[in-house]
């Protein structure tokens, strides 16, 4: 019967598709936890159905979509990310196929299982792209304090104008209400314009604004204290030494900062680091994003990128600056990057 014909397809579909983003989590992220959850899907799709039911009804050597495939040049991946993508896409068409075929077939409780597989899977795919920083970013950072009489809106409001993806709320010197009310505006703004939004120290104002992501240090609450109340938030950690950023990355860790790189007097009482030589070691042993953080200017930012820097957090050199615009083009030129 041809339904289970399509059935047949999609199941070897979506096996195929979970199987690509499994091994690249496994050998290329090595994110055991992932791959292990895609493996269980993987064999719960290949279980799900009497074999002989459908192999009756296989005939792939008939099948025309395979001698279009065969053919098609549409389906060139050139990177891992949109490999990623169009094997999620596979994937949960997939899903999609099955679950509506098996209703044809009045198999009513089957189909609600593959439904959940494929919220089970939609899941995933939000965990593996919401828990990364950008290969290359500039990551701004807000400080009233030394944004030259503007306020934190009005300085966000320029850096999501002039480009940046990833903006940072970090104030040292208000009430918590008035950060949290800072906070409520910022995360509207980024949300519009599909910034990626953190903010530093305060869980509690992270949760009640939806952020994207809480950045802490070493002293603040631990990683995996975080990710049992926020599973899906992007954790970033302060980490100055080699020991704290393999443990950062044992504990969950999403990305971590890196530093202080240079000199700087934005932070009081900052920890040590051993700055440029830090980050080259971070840049060849650790497997998480990092982010350069400490006096990063558009003097020595060169300096970072050739001691393995990609994405660099700044206070100062960008809300000190009083045209944003000019700051971010001419750091985005110096790094030769074009995009970000
Ligand atoms: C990207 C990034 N890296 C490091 C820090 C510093 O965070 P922390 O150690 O919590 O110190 P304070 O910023 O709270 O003074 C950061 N904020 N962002
Ligand atoms: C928050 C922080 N953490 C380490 S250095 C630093 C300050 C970064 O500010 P600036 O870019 O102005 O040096
Ligand atoms: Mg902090």
């Amino acid at each position: 019967m041809e339904v289970y014909r399509i059935i047949d397809a999609n199941i070897n579909r979506v096996s195929e598709g979970i199987r690509v983003i499994e091994d690249i989590e496994r050998f290329v992220f090595e994110n055991r936890e992932i791959s292990k959850e895609l493996r269980d899907i993987r064999h719960l799709v290949r279980k799900s159905f009497k074999n002989s039911e459908l192999l009756r009804n296989r005939s792939s050597n008939t099948d025309i979509g395979f001698q279009i495939s065969q053919k098609s040049t549409l389906d060139e991946k050139n990177d891992i990310e949109t490999l990623l993508i169009s094997n999620f896409k596979r994937a949960e068409e997939g899903i999609r196929s099955i679950e509506e075929c098996l209703k044809i077939l009045g198999h009513y409780e089957e189909s609600k299982i593959y439904e959940q597989i494929r919220f089970r899977v939609y899941g995933l795919e939000k965990r593996i792209f919401s828990s990364t920083l950008p290969d290359t970013c500039i990551y701004g950072i807000t400080g009233e304090k030394f944004s030259k009489g503007r306020t934190n809106i009005e300085v966000v409001r320029e850096m999501i104008e002039s480009g940046i993806k990833i903006i940072q709320y970090r104030e040292k010197d208000k009430s918590k209400k008035e950060k949290y009310e800072e906070c409520k505006i910022i995360r509207e703004m980024t949300k519009k314009a599909n910034v990626t939004f953190v903010v530093n120290d305060d869980m509690d104002i992270a949760m009640l604004v939806q952020a994207d992501g809480i950045h802490v240090g070493q002293d603040d609450i631990p990683i995996e204290e975080i990710k049992k109340i926020a599973p899906n938030m992007i954790v970033g950690v302060s980490t100055h030494n080699k020991e704290q950023a393999i443990e950062a990355v044992e504990k969950g860790a999403d990305y971590i900062g890196v530093g202080p790189i240079f000199d700087t007097s934005t932070k009081e009482n900052v920890e040590k680091s051993e700055g440029l030589k830090y980050l080259k070691w971070v840049s060849e042993n650790i497997n998480i994003p990092y982010v350069a953080i400490g006096g990063i200017k558009k003097e020595n930012i060169l300096d970072a990128k050739i001691h393995g820097g990609k994405c660099f957090a700044m206070i100062s050199e960008l809300v000190g600056s009083l045209n944003m615009n000019e700051i971010v083009l001419s750091i985005k030129k110096i790094l030769n990057e074009g995009e970000f």
